[in-house]
């Protein structure tokens, strides 16, 4: 009977009441729901695309998502769907994702369903926690990511790249000068390394061998476990959970290693305190009565958290930037123009970042077009009312974020071809409902990291100007692929050469 409710009743009890309101859909099956027409609408486009031209289309909605993009032509803009046992709302209407963006209740968080899943890569950190345990660990965090403080990151994040820039000189120097580079490991490291500085300080290094153990337990978690998640044997040890869980242990003690140490200083570029232990500090003057394992869960969760969040994310986005200004060289001049007329041959600091116009419409239209995140998700953890809209306690909240930003209705007919000049006068002058641009999510559980990655994505962008110039090569296989985010499935791969020799030329 507890089967039944749980697979089959209790979802069609919430999609009733949605559909008493006039709210349609495709017919769920028992068990799967939807998958199945999931599954075979993204097999028919697969097909599609092998059998068609190899061309680069910007609208990734329709490669990742052509089951919403059928089910939109159906149901229109708001439709129930089913995947499992989980009922969904997709929504794509301006008006109500407006709305959603501007809606600050608690009652509104993140998907449970997904808990168990994702809780050995965030455990209970603020990505996802929900109510006053959310609320709190935001009080505390946020400060860390106030603009004054990720200023003073400027000099960590250019130290950073200058391994990668190195080896990038080398190999072009090496192939006679000029060099076919496929940048995305690169990009990957670089952003890694970032983060590592920014997080554990002085403690660096030993800070990269904790993000390379999480790099393993990414891995691990996304071997399958379907039949895992269905009957709940998670706590069983079999080969995979072994793992997870020994990973885990490794971690946690040597991030409370690092934090305990408070770290020898070992390099240059530091901050004066590093982010875990600003967190800490905060978190002690803040109060709530934290106990030592709370204070210590806190830590590591929130360690694990930032580090998922906020590298791979930077590294994809840089690569789809790199890639839309090898296609676009007229943006690539003018781009590369304003940066040495700000900086002349020295790196990027904080004034020339702030005045770095042209590179900010070329990020913001980048991550219009290749948002890392495809959706926005929510779930009503209780029932709540929404334009017009009563949500039962249980429903989650899909909203397709590339179909909100290539939607001709709200950019225009070219919602679809990289001009970046939209952004010249902000969000507010490229969309007609300035809250359906969303690359960092929405509401007030919007990215804590924003400002960092903007400043992040600056920096190595004009680095990369200033040096070199890229073109695509030809090897290049345009494939959005979902895995944790949209990444370039077969990477992205430049002919590079150095800066100054096309000068001489
Ligand atoms: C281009 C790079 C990045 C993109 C596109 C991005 C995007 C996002 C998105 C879509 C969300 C979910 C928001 C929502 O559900 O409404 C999010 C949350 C978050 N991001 Fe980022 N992010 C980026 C970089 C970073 C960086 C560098 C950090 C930290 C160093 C970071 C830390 C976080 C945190 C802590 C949250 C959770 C916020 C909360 O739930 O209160 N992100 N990000």
């Amino acid at each position: 009977l507890h089967f039944y409710y749980v697979s089959w009743l209790k979802p069609e009890r919430i999609r009733r009441k949605l559909r008493l309101q006039g709210i349609a859909g495709p017919p769920p099956a028992f068990l799967h729901g939807n998958l199945k027409d999931v599954k075979r609408f993204l097999m028919e486009e697969k097909e599609r695309r092998e059998e068609g031209e190899e061309t680069i289309r910007h609208d990734y909605a329709s490669i990742i998502f052509p089951h919403f993009e059928q089910w939109r032509k159906e149901y229109g803009p708001i439709f129930l769907y089913t995947m499992g046992n989980v009922p969904m709302l997709h929504v794509s209407q301006a008006e109500l994702v407006k709305e959603m963006n501007l809606c600050k209740s608690l009652d509104l968080g993140k998907a449970t369903y997904l808990k168990k899943t994702h809780e050995p890569l965030f455990g209970h950190g603020i990505l996802k926690s929900n109510g006053e345990l959310w609320a709190y660990q935001r009080r505390i965090i946020a400060p860390e990511f106030f603009m004054g403080k990720v200023k003073g990151m400027v000099d960590l994040m250019v130290d950073s790249a200058i391994p990668m820039l190195e080896t990038w000189e080398g190999r072009i120097e090496n192939g006679g000068g000029r060099t076919e580079i496929k940048i995305d490991e690169d990009l990957k490291t670089y952003s890694a390394d970032v983060i590592s500085r920014a997080s554990f300080g002085s403690s660096y290094s030993k800070g990269k061998q904790i993000f390379m153990k999480l790099y393993e337990l990414k891995k691990a978690v996304s071997k399958p476990n379907l039949l895992v998640e269905i009957t709940g044997i998670r706590h069983i040890p079999t080969r995979r959970n072994r793992e997870v869980w020994r990973l885990n242990k490794e971690i946690r003690s040597l991030i409370l290693q690092v934090v305990k140490d408070g770290g020898v200083n070992e390099g240059h570029c530091m901050p004066e305190k590093n982010f875990l232990q600003a967190i800490l500090h905060n978190a002690s003057v803040a109060g709530n009565g934290c106990s030592t394992d709370n204070a210590e869960d806190f830590v590591v969760d929130n360690c694990k958290t930032i580090y998922f969040a906020g590298h791979e994310t930077t590294a994809v986005s840089t690569a789809w930037c790199l890639l839309l200004l090898a296609m676009h060289q007229e943006w690539q001049d003018r781009a590369r123009a304003e940066v040495s007329e700000l900086c002349g041959g020295n790196p990027p600091d904080t004034h020339s970042l702030l005045k770095m116009k042209t590179l900010a419409m070329v990020i913001q239209e980048a991550l219009r077009l290749y948002p890392p995140g495809p959706v926005v998700a929510r779930e009503a953890l209780q029932d709540l009312k929404l334009g017009g809209i009563q949500l039962p306690k249980g429903i989650n909240i899909f909203i397709p974020v590339p179909t909100m930003h290539q939607d001709p209705n709200s950019w225009g007919p070219d919602a679809f071809e990289f001009k970046p000049e939209r952004f010249k006068n902000g969000v507010i002058g490229a969309c007609r409902v300035p809250q359906m641009y969303m690359p960092f999510g929405a509401g007030p559980r919007t990215c804590l990291g924003q400002n960092f990655a903007m400043i992040e994505l600056k920096i190595v962008l004009a680095l990369i100007l200033q040096k070199f110039r890229f073109d695509l090569s030809m090897n290049y296989r345009h494939s959005p692929k979902l895995r944790l985010i949209v990444e370039p499935e077969f990477g992205v791969d430049l002919i590079m050469t150095k800066v100054e020799l096309n000068l001489v030329d």
